[in-house]
């Protein structure tokens, strides 16, 4: 096991209390028209808003927090290595690589989605790369749906649609396969973590613009110093 480091608890999953537990979100979740939710383990915050939906105006959602009551969070928790000044200063980087180290607690992750999920329709998982194609394939098996990677710039050999986005730390591009994804697709949108949401934003309009049900985003990790919003798919800080 990779040593973790002294400052922890870690900034992505944060740990539950009781109160938070019994004033989580009920499941399925219902939000508004148009908004497509963000699910992360653990505890999510209040600060974190979805925006969007029809009609023109701006409606406001919440992040949700799946398990947060789950004793298994502790064990995931636990089990992500934070690096400081990753990769460049300032940043504090979120390491699952310790995660995956940790055959309980990678399972443990696995399960906590496919019991969400299992029984939702979906029929495709898009893994968005790097770190979704660790948690997303594993997901799609169980729940009998097909597996798709969202991959950075010229990796696909095929036909693709691209979208642009900016990172905590750059700018970025994804792309999917034409064809992959249909417009009868139900989809579950798998990445380790949630920061600015502009790589899940670029992710649901990839899906979207072949006519695909975003279902949700699901995420392990969210960081809670940074905020999040949706309008209409489209980030704003
Ligand atoms: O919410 P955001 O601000 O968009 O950031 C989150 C994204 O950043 C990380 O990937 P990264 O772009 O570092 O790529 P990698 O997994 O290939 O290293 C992470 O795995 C998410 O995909
Ligand atoms: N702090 C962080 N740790 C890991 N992955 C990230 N992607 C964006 N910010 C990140």
């Amino acid at each position: 096991m990779l040593p973790l480091l002294p400052f922890q608890p870690r900034l992505g999953l944060r740990l539950p209390s009781a109160a938070a537990a019994a004033s989580a979100p009920p499941f399925p979740p219902r939000g508004p028209t148009g908004v497509v939710s963000v699910v992360v383990v653990g505890r999510a915050r209040s600060s974190v808003r979805l925006t969007g939906g029809g009609g023109g105006g701006r409606r406001r959602g919440s992040a949700l927090a799946m398990a947060s009551g789950d004793a298994r969070v502790a064990g995931i928790a636990s089990s992500i290595r934070v690096i400081p000044d990753f990769p460049k200063p300032g940043i504090m980087f979120q390491d699952i690589t310790t995660l995956l180290l940790d055959p309980k607690a990678f399972r443990d992750t696995i399960d906590l989605f496919v019991e969400r999920y299992k029984d939702q329709g979906i029929t495709v998982v898009a893994g968005v790369e790097a770190r979704g194609f660790i948690f997303g394939p594993p997901i799609a098996l169980a729940i009998g749906a097909k597996f798709v990677p969202l991959r950075k710039p010229k990796k696909l050999p095929g036909e693709v649609i691209s979208e642009e986005y900016s990172l905590e730390y750059g700018t970025d591009k994804i792309e999917m396969h034409v064809g992959a994804v249909e417009a009868n697709d139900r989809a579950l949108v798998v990445d380790d973590l949630i920061a600015t949401g502009g790589t899940l934003c670029a992710a649901v309009k990839l899906l979207e613009r072949v006519g695909a049900k975003v279902v949700e985003c699901a995420c392990v990790i969210e960081l809670p110093e940074l905020k999040v919003c949706f309008a209409s798919n489209k980030l704003i800080n």
